[in-house]
């Protein structure tokens, strides 16, 4: 009886005690935190939880948008945590190699799995720097024109696959798949040396089917409280079971990429001819840091095959698509675009990399305002800032604060963008109307592929491969959506699909740090 009595009255005290602890939390964060001056809704003030909500949904951009512009430029998205909507800070946060912030423990979910971080991942600014030095010839110009015959045969290939029999419009096909397909073709060419054939063949699609069910699986991960006792156990059966096909899809990529690690180790590399090969993981294994002698181990190889399969397919694919989107949705801009690719090339076979390509200025702003209105890493990627604290648009922030700028916030922002809503490539052209300054200062607000130290190794490639693609597709074919009347497109948004998403002729994407998305279903004709 006096023990039960002592257990229920210990439990009342715990009671009271948790609830007294939950309080002067809650009141701490609201009134006394270094950020409470900050606005925001309530609910982030007081816990992380929205947020792994938002990032569930995968309409963390949507949020991003809607509480800047209700809350101004500075928004307290969690307790520790501000979101800036301002071109100062984007260029404070990202742009300076000075800036005293760094990636923190939210990267270490992505792939960690594969067993070390890769050069996206890596959070140790020293160890960074040794991993981008190490890269950087594998993305140099050379490097890039050396492979360009490999991915023009694959969009080639891609444009024979799409061709109709005779003069007629050809079956529908869903521009969002073949995208996502046509990605991981080029991105398994560069970096394995592999031709998967996923375009051609239906049967060869599993891998690349893996990639997105893998993203958002590690992209909710990564925002829960736990997601740290979570992370040792994704390679494990445990996970595999609770987890189902997305933690198997991630394990799968990984095996993928491990085996093909393994295969350029071995013995035989000679007889195998990796040593010389052209591919991005030959390159990778055969050399290392020059600077402090550092060389990659088959972890290093492993994570960071992975890393660029990810990084670099989807991406592309998205983008791709989102513009085949935005040109079928805007008549004008696809006439332009295709008179532009038609009278600049007599054949395909110039369509290569060089002056003509350049030349095609129409292209470029197309995809520039595509990448403007996808914003293919749409909300705040995080940094932390370091020992010292940090000045970022006037507030000093305080060391362990969470900083960052949301793209599609920042893209769609209308002190930099007249019309944020509207796809308009000549935004980008120069013209009596829209003098060169007035392109500079809304460049500044475009950051699609990140900036500085930690913005993408990737760049030049993606553009070229995006330049390569679109012209080759809109060199051979006529294309339009197939939409049966009165019905919402695959891809638009309409009503019934949630806050924000009201707009039918903007793309949707779900955010999972790239985006998922579907549509839109398209028909092509040969034009010649
Ligand atoms: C349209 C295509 C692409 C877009 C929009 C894009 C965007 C980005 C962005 C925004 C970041 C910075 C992310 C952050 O700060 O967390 C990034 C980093 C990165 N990207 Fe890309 N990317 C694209 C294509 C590629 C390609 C083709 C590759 C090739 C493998 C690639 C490899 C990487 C890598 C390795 C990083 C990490 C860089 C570092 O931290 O040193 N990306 N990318």
């Amino acid at each position: 009886m006096i023990s039960t009595f002592s257990l229920s009255q210990a439990l009342v005290y715990a009671a009271v005690a948790f609830t007294a602890y939950i309080i002067s939390l809650c009141a701490y964060r609201v009134f006394f935190h270094p950020l409470a001056k900050y606005p925001g809704p309530l609910s982030y003030k007081l816990t992380g939880w929205p947020l792994v909500w938002q990032a569930y949904k995968g309409d963390r951009h949507i949020w991003h948008l809607r509480d800047h512009e209700r809350y101004g430029p500075v928004v307290r998205i969690a307790p520790n945590t501000l979101s800036f909507n301002t071109t100062s800070a984007v260029h404070a946060i990202y742009g300076t190699r000075s800036a005293n912030v760094k990636k923190g423990e939210w990267y270490k979910t992505f792939d960690i799995a594969a067993g070390t971080y890769s050069s996206f991942t890596e959070t140790d600014r020293e160890k960074h720097a040794i991993k981008r030095r190490w890269m950087t010839p594998t993305f140099s110009t050379e490097s890039i024109k050396a492979n360009e015959p490999l991915l023009i045969d694959i969009i080639e290939r891609f444009c024979e696959s799409l061709k109709p029999n005779g003069a007629a419009w050809g079956e529908k096909w869903n521009a969002h798949q073949m995208g996502v397909y046509l990605g991981f073709d080029l991105m398994g060419a560069l970096v394995f040396g592999s031709d998967f054939k996923s375009v051609q063949e239906k049967r060869n699609r599993d891998l690349a089917d893996c990639v997105l069910p893998a993203q958002k699986l590690l992209y909710w991960l990564s925002y829960l409280p736990v997601a740290s006792l979570v992370r040792p156990l994704l390679r494990s059966q445990l996970l595999e079971m609770v987890g189902g096909k997305p933690v198997r899809d991630n394990n799968r990529l990984i095996d993928y990429g491990k085996a093909q690690v393994q295969a350029r180790r071995s013995n035989d590399v000679n007889e195998k001819g990796f040593a010389d090969a052209k591919d991005f993981l030959s390159k990778l294994a055969y050399n290392g840091d020059k600077k402090t002698g550092w060389q990659p181990t088959s972890l290093d190889l492993d994570t960071e095959s992975l890393n660029m399969i990810i990084a670099g397919a989807d991406p592309f694919s998205q983008v791709f698509t989102g513009t085949l989107f935005y040109l079928v949705h805007n008549a004008d801009c696809l006439k332009k675009v295709t008179e532009e690719i038609r009278s600049t090339f007599a054949s395909p076979s110039e369509i290569v990399s060089g002056p003509k390509l350049t030349s095609c200025t129409y292209l470029h702003a197309c995809l520039e305002e595509s990448l403007r209105r996808l914003a293919p890493v749409p909300s705040h990627v995080p940094r932390v800032v370091l020992p010292g604290g940090a000045t970022i648009d006037g507030a000093f922030l305080p060391p362990g604060t969470v900083v960052g700028v949301p793209q599609y916030a920042l893209h769609h922002n209308p002190s930099y963008f007249a019309s944020p809503f509207i796809f308009s490539p000549e935004r980008w052209l120069a013209s009596p109307e829209n003098p060169p300054s007035a392109i500079d200062e809304m460049r500044r607000a475009f950051e699609p592929f990140g900036l500085g130290v930690r913005g993408c190794i990737g760049k030049n490639l993606a553009y070229l491969q995006l330049k390569l693609s679109l012209a080759h597709f809109l060199w051979r074919f006529e294309v339009r959506e197939t939409v049966v009347e009165g019905e919402r497109g695959l891809g638009c948004g309409g009503a019934g699909l949630g806050v924000g998403r009201e707009r039918r002729d903007e793309y949707q994407l779900w955010d999972a740090l790239g985006a998922v998305r579907d549509g839109p279903v398209v028909e092509v004709r040969s034009a010649w």
